[in-house]
C-alpha cells in the first residue's frame, strides 16, 4: 500500500473503491457553516476533495470553491455526475478544471502554493487529514498553515478510534494530535463529537476497531 506516491489513491478510484464518498452534505459542515462569520462570496479551499458533494453545497450557500484532488477520474466524475461544465488547462504541476463556481486542481496537494490559490477565507476538510499516514499528516498541517492567511477559518473533521498500530485510511487522529499539529499556527476549538459504529466491511473494522468518534474542530489562523 503506497500512500506516499499516490498510486494507492489512483488505484482506489480506478477500482471504484470509494466507500468514503457520501451522497449527502456533511452534518458538521451544514450545522456550523453559518457560525463561521465568513465574508460574502468566500473563497473556500477543499483539499483532497474527491468528488465530494459538499463542494456543491458550498456553492449553494454562495462560496467560490477550489478543490484539489490527485485522481483525474474523480475530477471527471465530479463534473459529469453533477452536469457541470468545465474547461481544462494544463500546467507543469496540475490539470486545472475550471467551472463556474468550482475549480479543481488535479494533482498533488503538496505542490499547491499560495500563488496558485490567492486569498483563501475558509478551508473545509472532511476525510482529508485522516486519509494520510502520520508523516504526511505532519507535512499536510504545515502546508495548510502555509496556504491559509491570518483570520481564515479551517473546519476539520477527525475520526478517532482504538487501535494498537497505525491502520487506515481512515487513520485515527486524536484531539491531542490536532493540538500538536496545528497549535503553532491556529487557535483551536472542538465543536462537537458524534460516535458511530464502524461498518462491517470497513478495512479498519477488519483490524478490530468497532466504534469511532467524529469530532468537528474549528481552527482560526493566527
Ligand atoms: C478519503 S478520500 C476523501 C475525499 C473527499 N474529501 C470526501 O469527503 O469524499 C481522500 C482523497 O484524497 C485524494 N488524495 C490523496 N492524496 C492526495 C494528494 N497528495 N493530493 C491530492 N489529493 C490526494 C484521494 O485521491 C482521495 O480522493
Amino acid at each position: 500500500m503506497n500512500h506516499v506516491d499516490g498510486k494507492f489513491w489512483i488505484n482506489r478510484w480506478e477500482n471504484n473503491e470509494i466507500g468514503f464518498h457520501r451522497d449527502k452534505p456533511n452534518y458538521f459542515l451544514t450545522k456550523y457553516f453559518s457560525e463561521l462569520n465568513l465574508a460574502e462570496s468566500p473563497k473556500v479551499l477543499v483539499p483532497l476533495c474527491g468528488k465530494s458533494l459538499d463542494m456543491l453545497w458550498l456553492t449553494d450557500v454562495g462560496c467560490q470553491v477550489i478543490g484539489c484532488e490527485l485522481s483525474n477520474l474523480a475530477c471527471q466524475q465530479f463534473y459529469s455526475e453533477n452536469y457541470l461544465q468545465y474547461t481544462l488547462t494544463e500546467t507543469d504541476k496540475f490539470v486545472q478544471y475550471t467551472g463556474d463556481d468550482i475549480s479543481i486542481y488535479c494533482g498533488d496537494f503538496f505542490a499547491v502554493t499560495g500563488e496558485d490559490l490567492g486569498k483563501i477565507d475558509f478551508c473545509y476538510d472532511r476525510a482529508a487529514l485522516v486519509a494520510l499516514p502520520r508523516q504526511l499528516r505532519i507535512n499536510y498541517a504545515k502546508k495548510i498553515a502555509e496556504l491559509l492567511p491570518t483570520g481564515s477559518r479551517y473546519l476539520l473533521e477527525i475520526k478517532t478510534y482504538q487501535c494498537n498500530s497505525e491502520i487506515g485510511p481512515p487513520f485515527s487522529v486524536s484531539k491531542s494530535e490536532v493540538k500538536e499539529l496545528f497549535t503553532n499556527y491556529f487557535s483551536i476549538t472542538f465543536l462537537e463529537e458524534q460516535s458511530e459504529m464502524i461498518q462491517p466491511d470497513s478495512n479498519i473494522r477488519a483490524h478490530g476497531a468497532v466504534e469511532l468518534t467524529n469530532t468537528a474542530c474549528l481552527l482560526i489562523r493566527n
